[in-house]
């Protein structure tokens, strides 16, 4: 695997690859690797002749109280990780290769992307949207691997890519999880291993939701008070998130019948906010589906 840092050696490198003809895949992430991005990186793998990483943490996405400084980093670590993955270039580039000069140019989906996460993240979508489309221009990749654990985001980036009609197919790789269930996740390192403990009620707060809405509850309001009843069980975890929404606006459902919705959970533990979710299929589709 070859470490490429600048927008104009990345190019050099990808252009004979795509005069031959070779398809692209790209990964973006911001590095500190785990197994979620690794699984992000096996679909690339076998589905493109040639695979590009990006690893960036982007400050564009994060508001003056967040994380920027402290998120976690491990380069070598990463480099070993995504060459065993059989990764072919990791674009790393420092914020002054990324941005040499301060960015004038916003890419924005404003609806979908002020709610939810957008709501207490103001401008956090703006950078993400910006960032990714900066990365397509930069790679030109055939495919793009987002991880369904970032559900709102992975949204967003489809209807861009829609709406800007980007050469580019957005694939959605379902959450890699630990043993307990809980979703991987860089910011996971920030926990205490009390809160690594109390974390495992996160999926199983979805469970919860599965169960009671299998079981015929159409209410979406009951579902949210039921999953928050269920959280409550666990005095480390504080909700700041409960929404069962439609999979692709993201916006509030009525009533749960026949189309599957989205349970959105954003689950605070100490400093750590935890994100997961799961689309959920109402007992009438289940129904419908074995009619
Ligand atoms: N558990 C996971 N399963 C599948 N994909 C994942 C998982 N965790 C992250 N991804 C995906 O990997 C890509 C890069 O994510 P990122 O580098 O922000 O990692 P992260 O673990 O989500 O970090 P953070 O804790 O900062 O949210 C994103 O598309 C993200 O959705
Ligand atoms: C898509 C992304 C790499 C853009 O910075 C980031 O938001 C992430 O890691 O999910
Ligand atoms: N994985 C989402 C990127 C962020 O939290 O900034």
């Amino acid at each position: 695997m070859r470490t490429i840092s600048t927008i104009a050696d990345l190019r050099e490198a990808l252009a004979e690859h795509r005069r031959a003809g070779r398809s692209i895949g790209l990964v973006p992430t911001m590095g500190y690797l785990h197994v979620g991005h690794m699984e992000l990186v096996r679909r690339a793998r076998s589905e493109n002749d040639v695979v590009v990483a990006s690893i960036f943490v982007n400050p564009l996405q994060f508001g003056a109280n967040e994380d920027l400084g402290k998120y976690p980093r491990d380069l070598a670590r990463d480099q070993a990780l995504l060459t065993d993955g059989g990764v072919d270039f990791l674009f790393a580039p420092d914020v002054s290769d990324m941005y040499p000069r301060p960015m004038e140019t916003v890419v924005d989906v404003p609806k979908l992307g002020s709610e939810l996460e957008g709501a207490v993240r103001p401008g956090h979508f703006a950078g993400v949207a910006t960032v990714v489309t900066k990365l397509f221009n930069i790679v030109q990749p055939d495919r793009a691997y987002f991880g369904e654990k970032d559900f709102q985001q992975l949204q967003i980036i489809r209807r861009m890519v829609e709406d800007l009609a980007q050469p580019v197919t957005v694939i959605g790789v379902p959450t890699v999880r630990e043993e307990d269930g809980l979703a991987c996740s860089s910011r996971n390192v920030y926990l205490t291993t009390q809160e690594r403990r109390a974390a495992a009620i996160v999926p199983k707060a979805l469970d919860e939701a599965e169960r009671l809405i299998a079981s015929g509850v159409t209410e979406p309001a009951e579902v949210e008070k039921r999953v928050l009843e269920f959280l409550a069980g666990e005095p480390l975890a504080r909700p700041e998130v409960v929404a069962l929404r439609d999979p692709e606006t993201l916006e509030p459902v009525s009533e749960i019948e026949e189309k599957p919705v989205l349970l959105l959970l954003f689950v605070r533990f100490g400093t750590t906010k935890l994100l997961d979710n799961r689309v959920l299929a109402p007992k009438s589709a289940r129904f419908a589906k074995v009619a």
